[in-house]
């Protein structure tokens, strides 16, 4: 019989570059998977690593490969710090993302640096990583794996609303997972608040001291990818196009470009969760402390808005390549063919065994 129960770290280094996110977490298969997150930690970059990254595409395959031996001694000592700090000496795999430094998958092409076979030999552990690479060989995106996790381990929910750089969501449709990007969230909020000196609008204050612009706002609501069907995606390039010009030209105080695009926010992400009736909303990522952009997300829907504890809030990806490790080692499939746009589901991901 397969095994049921499983402690592993699950490691993941996202695309804002504020750190390497890791959680030990136990995993239970019983009529569905359980989980309990034990410990769970951020570690912020050093300057140097957060340059090297935010540089990365600079960067010719061969530089690639330096820093990748260079990144993944780093990111083993990281792991190696969090196992002595919490004393894990039971542990079944260590389940690493590691940092994506080239995705194209219209050319075959995804790279995620950190993945080295040293991992296992240095931490003395069994290592699942990789998990990106055999979509794409597959005909897949690549991207985006949540969603399986979503489906799994988040089945009491209708909806998984992530609010990160942009908010993102995975829902069941016709019982298939589908998920698609929505609009841009904190990559256009941070960029305006700047402007005034702060990293980000703590709980919203600034643009719940601004008043919307009518005209604004609509503009905002009649892009054209808002009207697209799925599976669809956002980058900072689509946002450099067409939000910071159209805002800009308004030339309005920053509260009220603020408090003009949340409400734009909000009006988006009810459209589609209002697309089902007495639905949960189950939502993460750091714009669930944006209580103004909450509050005005409830104005336009009513639906269940569910706002976890903070360890889910932000350690949920971390979590979820733990737990694509722990369905690499069953051998079960952990890439969706509904998400990813792959030619079958599958199981992906490497495994290294440490050397005994
Ligand atoms: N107290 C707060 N008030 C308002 N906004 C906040 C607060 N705390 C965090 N945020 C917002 O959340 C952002 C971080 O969110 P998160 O870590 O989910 O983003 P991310 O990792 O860049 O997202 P992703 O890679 O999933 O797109 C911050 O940059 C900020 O905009
Ligand atoms: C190639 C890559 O690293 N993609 C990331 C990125 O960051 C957010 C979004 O773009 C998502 O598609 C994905 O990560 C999440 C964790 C995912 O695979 O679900």
């Amino acid at each position: 019989m397969a095994k049921n129960k499983f402690k592993v770290i699950g490691v993941m280094s996202g695309t804002s570059l504020d750190g390497i996110d890791l959680v030990y977490v136990i995993f239970e298969k019983g009529k569905q998977w359980q989980f309990d997150i034990v410990y769970s930690e951020t570690v912020a970059y050093p300057k140097f690593w957060e340059e090297q990254l935010t540089g990365l595409v600079a960067n010719t395959f061969e530089e690639l490969k330096v820093i990748d031996v260079a990144y993944t001694k780093y990111i083993t000592g990281v792991i190696g710090d969090f196992i002595k700090k919490y004393n894990l000496n039971d542990i079944d795999a260590v389940c690493s993302h590691g940092h994506t430094a080239l995705h194209q998958p219209e050319k075959k092409l995804t790279y995620q640096i950190g993945n080295l076979q040293m991992l296992a030999e240095v931490l003395g552990q069994k290592v699942v990583c990789d998990f990106r690479v055999q979509d794409v060989e597959y005909g897949g995106q690549g991207a985006p794996l949540v969603p399986i996790g979503d489906k799994l381990l988040f089945s009491d929910y209708d909806f998984c609303l992530n609010l990160g750089g942009f908010a993102n969501i995975s829902t069941d449709e016709n019982d298939k997972r589908i998920a698609y990007d929505i609009c841009p969230v904190n990559i256009v909020l941070n960029h305006y608040v700047k402007q005034l000196g702060f990293d980000y609008d703590d709980s919203g204050t600034i643009a719940a001291s601004g008043s919307v612009n009518a005209e604004l706002l609509d503009k905002l609501n009649a892009l054209g990818f808002y009207k697209e069907a799925y599976p669809k995606s956002l980058g900072l390039e689509w946002v450099k196009v067409n939000i910071f010009p159209l805002i800009d030209a308004f030339q309005l105080e920053i509260k009220d470009i603020l408090s003009t695009f949340v409400e734009h926010i909000a009006i988006q992400l009810a459209a589609e969760i209002n697309k089902k009736e007495l639905a949960s909303v189950y939502v993460t990522g750091g714009g669930v402390y944006n209580a103004y952009l909450i509050e005005r997300l409830k104005h336009y829907t009513n639906n269940t808005i569910l706002i976890p504890e903070n360890a889910i809030v932000e350690f949920k990806e971390a979590l979820i390549f733990g737990f694509l490790g722990v369905l690499k080692l069953r051998n079960e499939n952990n890439c969706l063919q509904s998400v990813t746009g792959a030619n079958r589901d599958h199981s992906s991901g490497k495994i290294y065994l440490p050397e005994k």
